[in-house]
């Protein structure tokens, strides 16, 4: 590493090119032969216990894990819509609108045109002149329904959600209920993980049921729903 800054960005990146397997690492085979086809205009919800692989299935679907084995196709780039999505706290919503959207390719004109339109879907004034404030003033379900209304601000040919609907409250939810339904139309795949069973059968017509990395069960929402509800049942008393 001499002559690199400890610390820096070009260290931490040929630590990890340079990374090899070592006996104090262990391995996590966090999803294993997952196997599915998703079609265009379908709303997938993703459920499962704790730990089961849902948030590691979809990073690998958004190609931020790229699998060890295996291989995911799809087409365009799928858009990951996670709670912890890069929101920057010290900057303005009105910022985080205009950096956000830039981000996911529109152009200054667009950003222009369509700016009202994402705060006013995010909700964040209805209590004041919040746009322009810092983002760590925010409470958590500001800041998840701001992540979403500019990430829904355009059509994805895969959008893919981590938990970020059920911060939001009843009416945001409803609300966001109304814009998947118009990416679905528009041709997008949308994936919801989710742990409220309500939202996924409110919005998906297909789930996928996670265990322990594997595929347990894939098929309409309320059926896998019902399966998973069934199977927990008693469990955890
Ligand atoms: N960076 C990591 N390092 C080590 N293990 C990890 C890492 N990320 C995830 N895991 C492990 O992989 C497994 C799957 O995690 P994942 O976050 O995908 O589960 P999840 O179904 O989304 O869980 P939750 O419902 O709690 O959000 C867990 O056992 C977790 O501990």
């Amino acid at each position: 590493m001499a002559g690199f800054r400890r610390g820096g960005a070009v260290a931490a990146l040929r630590r990890i090119a340079s990374r090899a397997p070592s006996p104090s690492v262990r391995e996590v085979h966090a999803v294993q032969g997952v196997s599915f086809v998703a079609h265009r205009g379908e709303a997938i919800g993703l459920i499962g216990s704790n730990g089961s692989g849902k948030s590691t299935l979809l990073q690998a679907v958004a190609g931020l894990l790229p699998a060890d084995r295996g291989r995911v196709f799809t087409r365009g780039q799928p858009s990951l819509l996670g709670v912890n999505a890069a929101l920057l706290n010290d900057l303005t919503g009105e910022r985080n609108v205009v950096l956000g959207a830039l981000a996911m390719g529109m152009t200054r004109h667009e950003v222009r045109r369509r700016y009202d339109s994402i705060i006013d879907f995010s909700g964040i004034n209805e209590k004041g002149d919040f746009a322009s404030l810092p983002l760590r003033t925010y409470s958590s379900g500001m800041a998840a329904r701001l992540k979403f209304a500019i990430a829904s601000a355009r059509p994805h040919e895969v959008l893919l959600i981590d938990e970020a609907l059920s911060t939001g409250d009843a009416r945001f939810q409803r609300r966001s209920r109304q814009r998947m339904a118009e990416l679905r139309a528009a041709a997008g795949t949308v994936f919801l993980v989710s742990h409220h069973h309500r939202t996924i059968t409110d919005t998906c017509d297909r789930a996928l049921w996670l265990e322990s990395g594997t595929l347990r069960m894939d098929g309409p929402a309320a059926e896998v729903v019902a399966a998973y509800e069934e199977s927990t049942a008693g469990k955890g008393r």
